[in-house]
């Protein structure tokens, strides 16, 4: 049997480890204790990873992964992961989101309550120093103040529930959410962001990514209250750490609670220099609890997808399937395939591919446009192109991708229109599903016309003269072709579209045959 290769790049729970060892379709590799430089010759072989925030999965590592198929990032935030990179080379990038969420919300509190006492320092001065001085230590107590609360995802929501406990005045700033998410739980919620710079503590729970990259800053820091707290466990650098530093020295700031840097490991940062500031490194996620369930998870994930069975928490997939109505999926299929199909009709160089999706499936025209886009890039790519990293590949090779919809579609319940421009001029075809999975082309090049897209077809432009149908059937029938359907569209311009279903492949003796004939204008062979 041949076996697919899972290696396990960064620490993570035996739980999850045992997993893998007793997979027996599994080949498993164990590389957390190995130096990153070697891990890139051990990578090679990987069908997939798993990686923590110790393994960036950058340029370097995703050129050497060259049999990569699937990445699980054993954790929460993937911005160590170049997603767009994975999507190029077809590998599915997933997370896994919620195993950590609680160890992460109480580290938080651990670092709110631990800044308003200064427990560390206090800690240290009894323990280290063997000094018993109670003046010294006059903290501040959550009871009463008011805490703003940056990102109110799976973290930020959980933390303000525990502030309230404490009897905080808890604010959210998270512009994608319903504001009704908080006010639901009893907290508020603002869109200006300078109800937040007003807080007693601040603490933020976004990703990192280039909105949120320092989004606290000098500007911000000036605008709030002198003594200020701040707590940051999500990700270093969404407060700059230039203003932090400054704003600490100075005691604009009172104290920071920070578990995470802009460059770990960080074990000589001015940060560490500082007498108010609580620091860890990076443990949000350290508990046993979470990590053993991140572990179990990810190592089942990872099995599910080096057996192409299932893609767990893909951050990289076009569709998210469960948000995706049993109606459009048919489309889905028909759209690649009308893809498929009219690209090999076009045989010359694509330079745009247009999706039109009407009804109600216009909320779902980005998913078709990939399946499109694949469609089209199967023709001259072959199979290595697909739905992960198709519009990467098309955008590449220049082509351009437009979307449209409409909610009207002519009598049809759905439509779409795929729309191929290339060197050569514009091809159209459309197509739609009757009940629940009946697919149909019913127009090609402004033909209406009624088949299946399925099997093997000549597609014949003529003159609409008496005596072609027989003749195309003499042709073929010396060939000892056999037509199975024989469907006639007649347009206003004496034009008429034909699109002949046959059993055998058309060489291009019988192409070039037909194409001899006298009413023929353009004739091609198209397979699905
Ligand atoms: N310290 C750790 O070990 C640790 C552990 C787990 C998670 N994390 C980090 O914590 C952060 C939050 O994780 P989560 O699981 O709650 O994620 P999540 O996706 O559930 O929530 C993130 C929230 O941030 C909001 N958001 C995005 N951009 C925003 C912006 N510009 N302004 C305001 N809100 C914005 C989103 O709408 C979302 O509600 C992530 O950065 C994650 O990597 C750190
Ligand atoms: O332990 C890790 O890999 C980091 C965990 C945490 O930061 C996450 O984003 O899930």
């Amino acid at each position: 049997m041949n076996k697919n290769t899972i290696v396990v790049c960064d620490h993570i729970h035996e739980a999850g480890l045992n997993i893998l060892q007793n997979t027996e379709d599994i080949n498993y590799v164990y590389a957390a204790d190995i130096d990153k430089t070697k891990l890139l010759d051990i990578i090679k072989d990987a069908d997939v990873a798993i990686t923590r925030s110790s393994t960036d999965v950058d340029e370097k590592f995703l050129n050497a992964a060259t049999n990569l198929k699937a990445i699980i990032r054993a954790g929460v935030g993937y911005d160590n992961v170049d997603i767009d990179g994975c999507s190029k080379r077809g590998i599915i990038a997933m997370n896994v989101p919620t195993a950590n969420t609680i160890a992460a919300v109480e580290l938080t509190m651990a670092h709110m309550l631990s800044c308003m006492r200064k427990f560390p320092y206090a800690h240290n001065q009894l323990k280290n120093d063997r000094v018993w001085k109670r003046e010294d230590w006059y903290g501040n107590e959550l009871y009463g103040k008011k805490l703003g609360v940056i990102g109110f995802g799976n973290i930020g929501h959980r933390v303000a529930l525990r502030a309230k406990g404490f009897e905080m005045d808890v604010i959210a700033y998270d512009p994608y959410i319903p504001s009704t998410k908080a006010t639901d739980l009893g907290i508020k919620y603002t869109t200006n962001f300078d109800d937040i710079l007003a807080c007693d503590i601040i603490t933020i729970h976004t990703p990192k990514n280039k909105e949120t990259i320092d989004m606290i800053s000098f500007d911000e820091i000036k605008k709030m209250k002198d003594g200020v707290v701040l707590i940051n466990c999500a990700r270093g650098g969404l407060y700059n750490e230039e203003a932090l530093v400054e704003n600490l020295k100075s005691g604009k700031i009172a104290m920071a609670g920070i578990d995470v840097f802009k460059k770990e490991p960080a074990t000589s940062h001015p940060l560490l220099d500082l007498p108010n500031v609580t620091v860890t490194a990076h443990l949000g996620a350290n508990t046993k609890e979470s990590q053993r369930e991140i572990s179990v998870q990810s190592a089942n994930n990872a099995i599910e997808s080096a057996r192409g069975i299932a893609y767990p928490n893909a951050l990289n997939l076009p569709i998210d399937e469960s948000k995706i109505p049993s109606f459009v999926k048919p489309y889905i299929e028909l759209t690649q395939k009308m893809a498929f199909l009219l690209a090999q009709i076009s045989k010359s160089e694509i330079r745009a591919i247009e999706v039109n999706a009407e009804g109600e499936l216009g909320d779902f025209v980005d998913s078709l446009q990939t399946f499109a886009s694949v469609g089209v890039l199967n023709v001259s790519s072959g199979l290595s192109v697909n739905y992960v990293n198709a519009n990467f590949i098309a955008k590449e090779k220049g082509i351009d991708l437009v979307t449209k919809s409409s909610s009207n579609c002519n009598g049809y319940k759905n439509k779409v229109t795929i729309k191929i421009t290339t060197s050569k001029g514009v091809k159209t075809i459309s197509g739609t599903v009757f009940g629940d999975e009946v697919q149909r082309v019913i127009d090609f090049d402004g033909f209406a016309i009624d088949i299946e897209p399925k099997g093997k077809m000549i597609i014949m432009r003529n003159k609409d003269i008496p005596g072609v149908i027989g003749k195309v059937g003499n042709i073929l029938g010396n060939h000892g072709i056999n037509i199975s359907d024989f469907r006639l569209s007649r347009g206003k311009d004496g034009i008429a579209l034909a699109v002949i279903l046959i059993d055998e492949k058309a060489s291009s003796k019988v192409i070039a045959e037909l194409e001899s004939l006298e009413a023929s204008i353009a004739i091609a062979y198209a397979e699905i």
